[in-house]
């Protein structure tokens, strides 16, 4: 069991308010994502959640126990950092071991020569070392144990980081970007061991990304943070789909959602809020038309061809760039061509003027 319930924390250095009454519960063995963009406070609210940084207001739960004055040790959670943290001048085993040694050994015990003569030492050595050949294989690391860090890939390193997490067995995972180091090819295949180690090992993972791929594709349920607060937790598919605000919307997905001021569409009262400040559509929600026929009119700036799909970007007479996306096998289109857009009434996502976002109820009485 590994619950934890993050109740009001709020966190400032010096004048600037980082965390802002940030409550968060976490469920037992879930895969938990926080994404936002660069300086939005994630790093900070994992840090305090190891208990590396203290907050300034506001409380921590482990499976219903405050653990606010505990110390990192004491808090049952391992951390991989972006960077590894990984100690160049030792072997991937003795990284590994490290955490084993430090809980396991006196300091007389962990003394490199002294400590080799106590009989203690060589039985505790042996269960340390079965442990670390147990994750290290788990990892298909084994035939790595005795290089250094500076001997291995960028994958490699981040798995003896996930490693030297493993062998402690902790309540809960801590990871801050532990991607972010990695080629495009290498962090989808990674990506994917996280996932699977995360279903192996079913316990707790609190992840900090600010890659929307990453956080669509791994989590259970994403928390989305931006300028010290959690605008909304949802699984990937409904923050997706009912996003509770526009800086929400414009976060997730990719391509980016398109986002129009209502004023830009001649048509906007047949469907139903003429009213409200911007619309949202995502790009597969939206259609190219013969030019004249469609809801909005535009002309072609860029065709992006990926194989699967084809992204068209539009600039939109006198409201900005949309981007529709194709089937490969319909007619070529080229920059320069003008055509119509139809919109699926039904996948239009309507925005109040402080960007919250209408539901349908609330569209019609308008
Ligand atoms: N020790 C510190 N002293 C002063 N300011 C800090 C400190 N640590 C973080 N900050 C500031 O707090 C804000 C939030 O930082 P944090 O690292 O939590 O952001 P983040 O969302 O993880 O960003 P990134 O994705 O860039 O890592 C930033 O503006 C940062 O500059």
């Amino acid at each position: 069991m590994a619950s934890v319930n993050i109740r009001q924390i709020g966190k400032a250095y010096g004048e600037t308010a980082v965390l802002k009454g940030v409550s968060l519960d976490i469920r037992d063995g879930e895969f938990l994502t926080l994404i936002g963009p660069s300086g939005c406070g994630k790093s900070t609210l994992l840090r305090i959640l190891a208990g590396l940084e203290a907050q300034d207001s506001g409380s921590i739960e482990l499976d219903g126990e405050n653990i606010d004055a505990r110390r990192p040790s004491g808090r049952d959670v391992a951390m991989v950092f972006q960077s590894y943290a990984l100690y160049p001048h030792f072997t991937v085993f003795d990284n590994i071991a490290l955490p084993l040694r430090m809980q396991r050994l006196s300091r007389i015990q962990r003394l490199p020569v002294l400590g080799y003569l106590l009989p203690a030492r060589k039985s505790i050595e042996r269960a340390i070392a079965g442990e670390v050949n147990q994750v290290a294989k788990m990892l298909n690391i084994d035939p790595l144990l005795q290089r250094k860090p500076g001997q291995l890939s960028g994958g490699q390193r981040q798995r003896v980081a996930l490693g030297r997490a493993m062998v402690r067995h902790p309540k809960i995972f801590l990871m801050d970007e532990p991607l972010s180091n990695l080629d495009a090819k290498l962090r989808v295949q990674m990506r994917a061991e996280i996932v699977a180690l995360h279903r192996r090992l079913g316990v707790t993972f609190v992840y900090v990304t600010h890659d929307q791929a990453e956080a669509m594709t791994m989590s259970d349920r994403v928390a989305v943070m931006v300028g010290g607060d959690v605008l909304q937790i949802a699984p990937p598919e409904e923050l997706y789909r009912n996003p509770a605000e526009i800086r929400v919307a414009e976060l997730i997905g990719s391509p980016k959602i398109n986002i129009l001021a209502v004023d830009a569409m001649p048509g906007a009262a047949r469907y139903g809020f003429a009213c409200a400040h911007r619309i949202g559509f995502r790009p597969e929600s939206a259609s190219i038309v013969t030019s004249g026929t469609g809801v909005l009119e535009g002309v072609v700036s860029n065709v992006e061809n990926f194989g699967a799909d084809i992204f068209i970007h539009v600039d939109i007479n006198g409201a900005g760039r949309i981007i529709v996306r194709r089937d490969p096998h319909s007619p070529r289109l080229s920059p320069g061509n003008a055509v119509g857009i139809m919109l699926d009434p039904r996948q239009i996502l309507v925005f109040d003027t402080d960007g919250k976002r209408l539901t349908e109820k609330e569209r019609i009485a308008v």
